[in-house]
Formats: structure tokens, sequence, C-alpha cells
């Protein structure tokens, strides 16, 4: 049984290219992100990719995104399911602010705590490991179940989410997921064995 898990963080959006922080701010993409969900279509369709069910969150970065890679792989009537457990962790008082003037404001450890730490929120906000008490509780009662029954799945959220998702899903710890980058509009498939663990994974980054 084939029990595939595509994950995609969302194309560039138009506040990651202002460079400021988004969080549950509900942006549009850019040009360039329209056109890495397109890429990541092209290349998900290429290599012969077919889903049965599709999650994003409750932010139209990622809901875009997915549909255009839909759209490319020819799939625009899959059953898609939106939920806010799958958004951006929030940013908190931090939402809004230029990440370079926030350094410069706070300091530069500071705010590198705050985006990176496991269990440090930002003021108002969320951290890693709060983030993934609502991701990862989602992802064991409604995303699980559906790709151990062979159903495969195309997840399209966010970077701090898909964190969330993949420190599970690899069974890595906080300090290891803290370090892992994610890039916009790069799927990541994994096929998974019967216990949920991974017997396989592909970067499609390269
Ligand atoms: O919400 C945001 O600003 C970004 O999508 C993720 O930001 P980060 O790289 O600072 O975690």
């Amino acid at each position: 049984m084939d029990r595939l898990l595509v994950l995609v963080r969302h194309g560039q959006s138009e506040w990651n290219l202002k460079n400021l922080f988004t969080g549950w701010h509900d942006v549009g993409l850019t040009d360039t992100g329209r056109a890495e969900a397109k890429k990541a279509g092209e290349l998900l369709k290429a290599d012969g990719y077919k889903f049965d069910v599709a999650f994003t969150s409750d932010l139209k970065r990622a809901q875009d995104t997915l549909k255009i890679i839909l759209g490319e792989l020819g799939a625009d009537n899959l059953p898609v399911i939106k939920d806010q457990a799958l958004n951006e962790r929030d940013y908190g008082d931090l939402t809004g602010l230029n990440k370079d003037d926030a350094r410069e404001k706070f300091g530069e450890d500071q705010v590198h705590i705050w985006r990176r730490s496991f269990d440090v929120p930002p003021p108002g906000g969320e951290s890693l490991k709060d983030t993934a008490a609502r991701v990862l509780p989602y992802y064991e009662t409604e995303i699980k179940p559906k790709v151990l029954a062979g159903e495969k799945v195309l997840v399209a959220a966010h970077g701090n989410s898909l964190r969330a998702l993949i420190m599970e899903i690899e069974g890595l710890s906080g300090e290891e997921i803290i370090k892992r980058e994610l890039a916009t509009g790069v799927p990541i498939i994994y096929r998974l064995n019967k216990d949920g663990s991974v017997a396989e994974k592909k970067d499609m980054a390269g």
C-alpha cells in the first residue's frame, strides 16, 4: 500500500516579500509565489503524483498555493479540507513588523529566539511548541488515519505549522526541528510505514 503524504509550504506571500512577520495575517501570494506554486504542481505532475484528498489552513496564501497545484495536476475537484489548526504560528505583537526593524529594536539574539527557539513565544503569540500543540492532534485524528488507510494526501500549509508536522513525522527533537528551514513552494514527499514512521522521504528541492 502506498501511504503517500506530501507537504508543501505556500509560495512567496506579499509579506514574505516585504520581510514582515505574518503569522495569522491573511495575505495573498506574489507573482513569484504563484509561479512557485505552479512549478510545484508541474514537478508533482511530471513524477506522476495523484492525490485523493488535500488539507490546507484557513489562510489564503496556503489555499491559493493548493489551488494552483491542483490546477496543474488537473485535480480541481479534489476534496479540500481547510482548518485553522494548520495555520501559521501566531506571531502575536510582532505581526506586521519588519524583521530587520525588529532586530534593530529588540536585538538580533532576542528576535532569533522568538523565531527559532522551540518554546519561547513571541509576545502575545505562539511558540513552535504551542503551534505543535494544535497541529499534532489535528494530524493524529484527521490526516494520519487517511494516509495509513492508503489515501494519497497533499497538505499545503506554512513554515512553522509544517515544522511542527515534520517534527512528529520524522521523530525530531525540538532542537533538531528549529534548524530546519522550509523553502516556499517545494514539495516534500513522504511514504509512511504502517506505524506512521517514515519509510521514504524525498525533498523536491533536490
Ligand atoms: O509568519 C511569517 O512571518 C513567516 O511565514 C514565517 O516566519 P519565520 O521564518 O520568522 O518563522
